[in-house]
Parts: C-alpha cells; sequence; structure tokens
C-alpha cells in the first residue's frame, strides 16, 4: 500500500535509501499519519512537521547506540515508525496500545519517557556526562521545539551545558508555533533570526562547521559543491544568545531539505563541544487544513480526512471556565488570567480574546506564572492561573514559598484533574488533592459539576487568600441534585440521605458515586450520599453528624489514594477517636498507563458499577 515505508521496519532501512528515496518515504509517512491518526487520535501536526528531521537523525546516527531524545515526545510518531512500530499505530493511545510518547519499556530507541516539556536538554546531558565518565562513546542528541526551549528547565540545563562544554548536539526544531502560537523574548529572537536569514550572508561559522574533517578544508569538487549549496542555505545569523552561554549556534537550516539535513548532521556528528542546530519546520506539512490552522491539529480526536476536524457541539469545561472569567472580570477589573501556554486547552483564549490586557501567556513556565501571579496578588490584583493538573507539579515549591507562606489570593483554576485519558501516566491530573493537602493557608474545592464550578469561581473573588479549584478534563455537565446557592467555605452537601453507609465524594466522583447509589438501590442498599465539596477546610458539622448515624465511611476521589481527600478524612477520624468502618477509593499508587477515562476508571475500580460492587461486597 506505501511503496517505500513498506520497505521499512528499521532505521537500517532508512540508513540503505538514498535522499530521493527518503523524500518518497517522507511522503507515505504523512499519508500514513494522516490516516492513521484520522482513526485514533493523536498528536498530528507536529509529526507532519518533523518527518524530513526524523528519517535524517536516523540516516545519519546510530540508534540506540547514538541516543536521541526526544522533548516532550508527541512528536516522537516518525521515530516510532522508523524503529520497527508502524503495525501498532492501530492501537495508538488505546487502553493497552501504544504510547503517544517516548517508552523506555516499549522500544530501546525510546532512550527516555516523557510527555511534559523542557526536559531533554537536561537528559541528554546527563547522558552525555556519564557516557564521558565511563569512556564510552556515540553521540547525544537533544530535539527540543521552539516552545519547549522557553521553558526554565531548558534555560537551565543550556546554561549548564555552555559551561560544561560537553560534546552534545541540541537540534531545535522551530516552526514557530507551540500549541498556540509561540510567544515570548526567546520566540521573538529566534523569529528574527529566520527572518533575517539570506543565503549572501556567510559567516566563519559555516566554514569552521564544514572544515570538520580532521586536518581539514574541504578541498575536492564534491565537498565544494556540498558547502556552496549548503551555504545557500545554512546562514549563521544573529546569534549572540546561544554563542555568548558557550553553546555554537547554526542556523537557520531547511528542516524540509532531507539532503541538507542529512550533510549538516554528518558535520556535527563529529563536532567538539555543545552546538546548537538550528532547524526551521513547518507544523502540520503536508495536510493541508493543518498547515492552515496548526493549532487546531496539534492534539485532535478521530476526524474525517477530507472534512478535517469539525468543532464539537458540547462546550468543554474548560471554555466555560474561560467565559465565566469574562463575566467576573466585567464585574472586578482586579481580576487578571495567567496561562503557561495552554490558552487553548485551558480556555484563556476566550478570555484573551475580551481582555487581551489582563491576560498573560508566559510560555511553558509554570514556576513563572506561579509566582508571576503571586507578584500580581501583592499588588491588590486577583490573579487567576488556569492550568492543568500535571504541569502544576512544576510549581510546587513556588506555591508554598510565594504563594501561600504569606497568603496571596492567587486561584489556581486547575483543569484536566483526575484521569485524562489517552495521555497516560504523564498527565494523569492524579496528585494534585495530595500535594495541596499539607499545604498551610490554601483552601482547596473540587466541584461536583460545572454549575457548581461557577459558584465556587464566585466564592474564590471573594476570598483573600490562596485558593485551588480542580475539575476534569471534558464537557461541562450539570447534575442536577442539591442546592445550587452560594457557596460557604468548607461546606459539604448531603446530596440523599441514606441508612448504615455514607459515601464521602469529591469533585466528579460525586457523579459516580450517584450512579453507584442507583445501582445499589436495586440490592436494598441505600448509602447515603455527601458531596465534599473541600479538600480543606472540611466541614466538621456535617462530618460530625454523618459519623454518628452511619457505622461504614467510604470516600471516593479521582487522585491517588494516598495523601489526599481519604487521608483527611481518615485523620479527622483518629483526631475525634470515633470506631468506625473505613474504606477509601480512589486511584492506586501507581502510574495509571493511557486509554479512554471510562476504561481506566473501570480498569482501577473506580467506575460506576465497579464502585457499586465493591460497597456491595463490603
Ligand atoms: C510542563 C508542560 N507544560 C505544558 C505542556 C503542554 N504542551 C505540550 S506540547 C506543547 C507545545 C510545545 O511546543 P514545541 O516544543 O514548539 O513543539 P511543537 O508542538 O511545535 O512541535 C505544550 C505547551 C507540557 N507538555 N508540559
Ligand atoms: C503533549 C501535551 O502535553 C499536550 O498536547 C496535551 O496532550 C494536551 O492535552 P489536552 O488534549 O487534554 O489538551
Ligand atoms: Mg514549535
Amino acid at each position: 500500500m506505501y511503496k517505500y515505508l513498506d520497505k521499512v521496519n528499521s532505521p537500517s532501512d532508512v540508513k540503505s535509501m538514498n535522499t530521493e528515496e527518503m523524500d518518497m518515504l517522507a511522503k507515505d509517512i504523512r499519508k500514513f499519519l494522516v490516516r492513521s491518526v484520522s482513526q485514533t487520535g493523536g498528536h498530528l501536526a507536529s509529526n507532519l512537521g518533523i518527518v524530513e528531521l526524523t528519517l535524517a537523525l536516523h540516516k545519519v546516527f546510530d540508534s540506540p547506540r547514538d541516543k536521541i531524545v526526544w522533548d516532550v515526545g508527541h512528536q516522537s510518531y516518525v521515530h516510532k515508525i522508523v524503529t520497527g512500530r508502524k503495525d501498532d499505530f492501530v492501537s495508538l493511545r488505546q487502553f493497552n496500545g501504544l504510547s503517544g510518547f517516548p517508552k523506555e519499556n516499549e522500544s530501546p530507541h525510546d532512550i527516555f519517557d516523557t510527555g511534559h516539556s523542557s526536559t531533554s536538554i537536561s537528559v541528554a546531558q546527563g547522558i552525555a556526562c556519564a557516557r564521558d565518565i565511563k569512556n564510552e562513546d556515540g553521540s547525544v542528541i537533544a530535539v527540543i521545539g521552539d516552545g519547549s526551549i522557553t521553558g526554565g528547565m531548558a534555560l537551565e540545563a543550556l546554561n549548564h551545558l555552555g559551561y560544561t562544554n560537553t560534546d552534545m548536539i541540541v537540534i531545535l526544531n522551530d516552526n514557530e508555533m507551540s500549541i498556540d502560537k509561540n510567544v515570548g523574548g526567546m520566540s521573538r529572537h529566534l523569529s528574527g533570526i529566520i527572518r533575517n536569514s539570506t543565503a549572501n550572508k556567510v559567516k566563519d561559522e559555516v566554514e569552521k562547521i564544514l572544515n570538520v574533517a580532521p586536518g581539514g578544508k574541504l578541498i575536492s569538487k564534491t565537498a565544494n559543491k556540498v558547502k556552496d549549496s549548503i551555504i545557500s542555505k545554512f546562514v549563521p545569523q544573529d546569534c549572540a544568545f546561544f554563542d555568548s552561554i558557550g553553546i555554537k549556534y547554526y542556523g537557520p537550516i531547511d528542516g524540509h531539505n532531507t539532503k541538507e539535513l542529512i550533510d549538516i548532521l554528518n558535520k556535527a556528528k563529529n563536532k567538539k563541544g555543545p552546538i546548537l542546530l538550528h532547524v526551521i519546520t513547518k507544523k502540520g506539512k503536508g495536510y493541508r487544513y493543518a498547515e492552515n490552522e496548526p493549532h487546531k491539529y496539534h492534539g485532535v480526536s478521530k476526524f474525517d480526512i477530507k472534512e478535517g476536524v469539525k468543532s464539537g457541539s458540547s462546550k468543554s469545561i474548560s471554555a466555560l471556565v474561560g467565559e465565566k472569567l469574562v463575566s467576573m472580570a466585567q464585574e472586578d477589573n482586579r481580576v487578571v488570567a495567567i496561562t503557561a501556554a495552554m490558552p487553548s486547552g485551558t480556555g484563556l483564549n476566550i478570555f484573551e480574546n475580551k481582555y487581551p490586557n489582563r491576560y498573560y501567556d508566559v510560555g511553558i513556565a509554570e514556576q513563572h506564572a506561579t509566582t508571576f501571579s503571586a507578584g500580581l496578588a501583592k499588588s491588590g490584583l486577583k490573579p487567576y492561573f488556569a492550568v492543568y493538573s500535571s504541569f502544576l507539579q512544576r510549581g510546587y515549591d513556588q506555591i508554598i514559598h510565594d504563594v501561600c507562606i504569606t497568603k496571596k489570593p492567587v486561584t489556581f483554576l486547575i483543569d484536566r484533574a483526575g484521569i485524562v485519558g489517552n495521555d497516560g501516566e504523564t498527565h494523569h491530573g492524579m496528585f494534585d488533592l495530595s500535594y495541596l493537602n499539607s499545604i498551610p493557608n490554601m483552601t482547596v474545592m473540587a466541584p461536583k459539576d460545572s454549575k457548581e464550578l461557577e459558584l465556587m469561581m464566585d466564592l474564590s473573588l471573594d476570598m483573600d487568600t490562596p485558593v485551588a479549584i480542580r475539575y476534569p478534563r471534558g464537557n461541562s455537565y450539570y447534575l442536577n441534585i442539591g442546592e445550587y446557592t452560594p457557596i460557604k467555605i468548607g461546606s459539604y452537601e448531603v446530596l440523599s440521605q441514606g441508612k448504615d453507609i455514607v459515601i464521602l465524594a469529591i469533585g466528579s466522583m460525586v457523579n459516580h458515586a450517584i450512579k453507584a447509589k442507583e445501582m445499589l438501590l436495586n440490592d436494598n442498599i441505600n448509602p447515603t450520599i455527601v458531596n465534599a465539596r473541600f479538600l480543606k477546610p472540611v466541614d466538621e458539622n456535617i462530618l460530625k453528624e454523618m459519623f454518628s448515624k452511619h457505622k461504614t465511611v467510604i470516600t471516593i476521589e479521582d487522585n491517588v489514594i494516598t495523601g489526599g481527600f481519604g487521608s483527611r478524612i481518615n485523620k479527622f477520624i483518629i483526631d475525634n477517636k470515633l470506631n468506625l468502618n473505613i474504606v477509601n477509593m480512589g486511584l492506586p499508587e501507581q502510574y495509571v498507563p493511557h486509554g479512554s477515562a471510562d476504561e481506566i476508571y473501570d480498569s482501577i475500580g473506580l467506575s460506576p458499577i465497579k464502585i457499586a460492587q465493591k460497597i456491595k461486597n463490603l
């Protein structure tokens, strides 16, 4: 079906191809990617952009002896195809299927597990330094995007790398896009380099990289031809930033010109010290819709190839948050919104459209975003930092040191809490209740549905201390049960009275508890259900009342079972010397793999039916 792709089962198959064949292979791969991802969902646009670069890397380097370290890893599909996993793409990101990110246990070619951004240079430098200490050889290459290089970790690593002068290659894959438009001074600097690039500005550095062969000068006719063709594209520009910190910059390089890429990589392979190759690619290349709207094709669900991705009719919880924040900003001019490179994902693009001057995209910089929010709060504003649960892990010290010790009224809108689904273990928001639980001065809430989420946001506006509100990935939903009136700090809600057993559920697990109760009623088991809206403070009055009326207590949370909501309730029971049966239900203390959220909840015993079964078996 694919003339060239069908021949590829390992990197050596690419090595045996000439550049023309590799270009035909690139075409096949693009076709394959579009077809395959249209049926499974996945990260499309970044992979379409990185086809020639990945093929050139596998042509020139000898993976896995030479180590290719992918940043984020969402662009590793072509690498997976080349390294023998093409046939597994039918199961991409599905339960028990191929991961959408590099996984060490999937292939020896996947050098390091990843999913979060800006780690590749640190990892690669560690591997390269270890190689040197152990007197081993082999190249180490970090492949990082223009979005990811704005992240604090990447900048810290560059700072260190320039100092240690380690032999290593950083490939900066610059498509001038993060998920949304890339932002920041670094991005502006890189774009400036691209704009200023002209074929005539040949500088000494070009000569240097071309003269890498021991002893020297390019003398043969062919070599000179190669030189000319490279020089016309490979023009070092104003690269003061990288050069001044000790990393030799080369570029910009056409990331879709296979011959040029192979030539440059061959030269770079033998260079001493750290070098950075600035490779320019087009996100979404080869699929018209993705080229035109790369942000829409960064991560996609299944779609029709002819029609392209269509927006769903239901409103996401994130969009609802964006809209609510707009209405709060209308009422209160202290409200400002912050995102760390996730405007569309968090719904803050809606806020940006309405209030561009009260909106900040700080780049992939969750730590900075947290402390920046503390600074805004210090000056009397009401900052709302909307951030995915797993990415906020990056800002842990900043939450304590800069927000909570001095009680700055920053509100964290924690999106993607609980199981996110197909991104898998790096992205599930399964730790936030635990990591926030022990931080003094922080109020932590989780709504039963989207209407309650809005009420919690209203409450946060009136509070002058740190607040976190967590909610899941998905479409907004309304349970129409209980009260929808202004919420008081630390107030729980009894949703239905039963006997013997009380279920205390938090956040999206309230819905699971309600469904589980419907099933249990068929077996004459009638638990009381409490919507535990706050991780902290807890509602002591309701807890005492419930614990006096019931013998068995069940806590349910979509957070790791240790250290979160259940632990807090256990402590309350111990502190009050109560004699009760208590069962904690939550996510296992293990990294949870990818799949649909429903499949995962069922597999770990948190689907309504599994909850009901567990209660029946008590
Ligand atoms: C710590 C962290 N924050 C945010 C993200 C979400 N994220 C994934 S890819 C991406 C954009 C990366 O842009 P770039 O490195 O330029 O790669 P491209 O998608 O353009 O290929 C972002 C923000 C993440 N994975 N990790
Ligand atoms: C690779 C990455 O971190 C993001 O692209 C992430 O996959 C987005 O997740 P959502 O689809 O939940 O926005
Ligand atoms: Mg990019």
